[in-house]
This record gives structure tokens, C-alpha cells and sequence, in this order.
């Protein structure tokens, strides 16, 4: 089995730590350098919970792919910069690999056409996690039945974007499926405003933010005399780690954008 090389932007927060136990632990993976916001010139194993793991760190994602030889761009950062290293690595040959959420709809339309244009696989994924990518799916499945929908995101406070990448993915493919329908009445008028959360084609979204929360979705449905509650928890950030295997993995082998982990679960 060929060696992949992996570069990791983010890889000192939550997600990133993770991602590089995750590189280091799988045998054909290679982590080649890391991105950050800070200590250009630096290596990984100066910062603290990295002993041992000597690769350089560069601030710039260019200047990384011009000194480094890399396959597999993995994003854990904010979509501002995700888009960017993104881009970036498009032009360098990289095929990405997008955990970061944020993107909006235009920047995914860019990205589809510059995969086309450099024949790159690129995979962005809201979520990792399979049970999450079931979730989706099977509330894809009930909304085609129920009209009614309310999308219930938790997460922790440090949580910079709201709604969710997964929160906004969900309403979206609930939505290829559901007649639309603007919910509650016609008449209802929010006393505090965004008592009724976010809208997504009449469809409404809710963020929750707690400390001691890691990241948790519940749909709930409505009809006659019944509800159905579809609900995802993801306990611990290893629960992403499967996903994450899967996309570098595919990512190798497509020549397109592919935006949500569904489109390849097998
Ligand atoms: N797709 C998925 O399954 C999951 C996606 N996420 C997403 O991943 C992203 C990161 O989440 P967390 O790890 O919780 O956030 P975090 O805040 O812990 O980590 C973000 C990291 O990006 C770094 N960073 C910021 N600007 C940078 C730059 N210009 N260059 C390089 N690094 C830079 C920060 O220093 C930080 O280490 C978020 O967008 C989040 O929504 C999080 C969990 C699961
Ligand atoms: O920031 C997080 O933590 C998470 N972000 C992703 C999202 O916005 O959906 C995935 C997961 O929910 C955790």
C-alpha cells in the first residue's frame, strides 16, 4: 500500500488534534506538515500534546504545497480560511478534504467548477460522523411523508457558526424531498425576536449552545395525532474519525466535488 502524505490546516483545535492521532495511528498515512495561524517555520512537536511528531508548520498554504510533497489537504479551521486552503490546494494538485462548516452555496459552486477545471476530487463534508450521515438520511426519508419539520442543533459554546454545516445539510436534503410549506400559523409573531429560529424553505432551524454538549442534531416531525423525533449524539470527536478515514480515501479516486458524506457511504 502506498504511503498518502496529509497535510492537516487546524490541526492544533479540537478537530485538528484528533485528525493528526487519527494520521498517525493509520498505516499508510503520512502526515506531511501542518497549517496554523502561527509559528511559521516552527515544527508540530513545539507545541504542547504533539510530542514527538516532527513536521513542519507553515502559515501559508501555498508556500507549504511549494516546499512539500502532499496528496490530501485535510480542513478543521473557519470557513473563511477553509475556503481559502481549499482553493489553494485545488491549485496545487491537492485534493481537499472539508470538515470546516460555514461554506455558503456560492463558495461551493466555485469550488465544484475548479474540480472540473483541475480534474481534482475534493470532498466536503458537514459531517463525519455515520450515524449523523444515517440521521440525514432518514429524515430525508420521513420528509418526504411530513410536511412538518423543526431541526434542533446542539452544540458546545465554542461553536463559532450557526446553524450547523449539519443543521443547514439536513434542511437541505429534507427539502429536495418535502412540498414547501411555510410552518406554524400564518398569523404568529415572535414577541422576542428569533423565538422561532432560523428558516430554511418555511422549515425551521434552532441552535442550542452549552458547555458539556460535543455536537447533537434532533428532527422532529409533525402530523395528525403524531410526532417522529430522529436524533443523532456524537459523543466524543472520535466519532468523526471513521468519516474522515473514508473521504481520504475516496477523495483519491473521483475527479469531482462531492459535498456530504452520503454521496459516497456505501
Ligand atoms: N465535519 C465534521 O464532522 C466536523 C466539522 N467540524 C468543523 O470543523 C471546524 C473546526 O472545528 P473545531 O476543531 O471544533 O474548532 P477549533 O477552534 O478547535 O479549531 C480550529 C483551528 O483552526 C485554526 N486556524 C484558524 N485560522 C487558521 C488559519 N488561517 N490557518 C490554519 N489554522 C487556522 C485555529 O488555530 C484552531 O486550531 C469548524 O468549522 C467545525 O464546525 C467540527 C467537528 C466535526
Ligand atoms: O463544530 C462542531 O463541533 C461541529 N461542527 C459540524 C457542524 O457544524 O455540523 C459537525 C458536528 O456537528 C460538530
Amino acid at each position: 500500500m502506498e504511503n498518502i502524505n496529509i497535510v492537516i490546516a487546524g490541526a492544533r483545535g479540537r478537530m485538528g488534534r484528533e485528525a493528526v492521532q487519527l494520521v498517525q495511528r493509520t498505516e499508510n498515512f503520512q502526515l506531511a506538515a501542518v497549517v496554523d495561524h502561527k509559528n511559521d517555520g516552527g515544527r508540530l512537536s513545539d507545541f504542547d500534546g504533539f510530542t514527538g511528531i516532527d513536521v513542519p508548520v507553515y502559515t501559508n498554504m501555498a508556500n507549504c504545497f511549494q516546499e512539500i510533497k502532499a496528496d490530501i489537504l485535510i480542513d478543521l479551521t473557519t470557513p473563511e480560511y477553509g475556503m481559502l486552503h481549499t482553493k489553494t490546494a485545488l491549485e496545487y494538485g491537492v485534493r481537499p478534504v472539508v470538515g470546516t462548516t460555514g461554506f455558503s452555496k456560492d463558495n461551493l459552486i466555485e469550488l465544484e467548477a475548479l474540480c472540473r477545471e483541475k480534474e481534482l476530487g475534493c470532498i466536503i463534508a458537514p459531517n463525519f460522523a455515520i450515524g449523523a450521515i444515517l440521521m440525514m438520511k432518514f429524515a430525508q426519508m420521513a420528509g418526504k411523508y411530513f410536511q412538518d419539520v423543526e431541526i434542533i442543533e446542539l452544540h458546545h459554546d465554542q461553536k463559532l457558526d450557526a446553524p450547523s454545516g449539519t443543521a443547514v445539510k439536513t434542511a437541505e436534503m429534507i427539502a429536495d424531498v418535502r412540498k414547501t410549506k411555510l410552518q406554524g400559523h400564518p398569523d404568529e409573531k415572535e414577541t422576542i425576536s428569533g423565538a422561532r429560529g432560523a428558516q430554511f424553505e418555511g422549515m425551521h432551524i434552532h441552535s442550542v449552545r452549552l458547555p458539556g454538549l460535543i455536537a447533537h442534531q434532533q428532527v422532529m416531525f409533525g402530523a395528525e395525532g403524531q410526532t417522529l423525533t430522529i436524533r443523532h449524539d456524537s459523543y466524543n470527536r472520535g466519532s468523526f474519525m471513521s468519516g474522515v478515514k473514508l473521504a481520504v480515501d475516496t477523495v483519491l479516486k473521483i475527479d469531482t466535488l462531492v459535498y456530504g458524506l452520503e454521496n459516497i457511504l456505501e
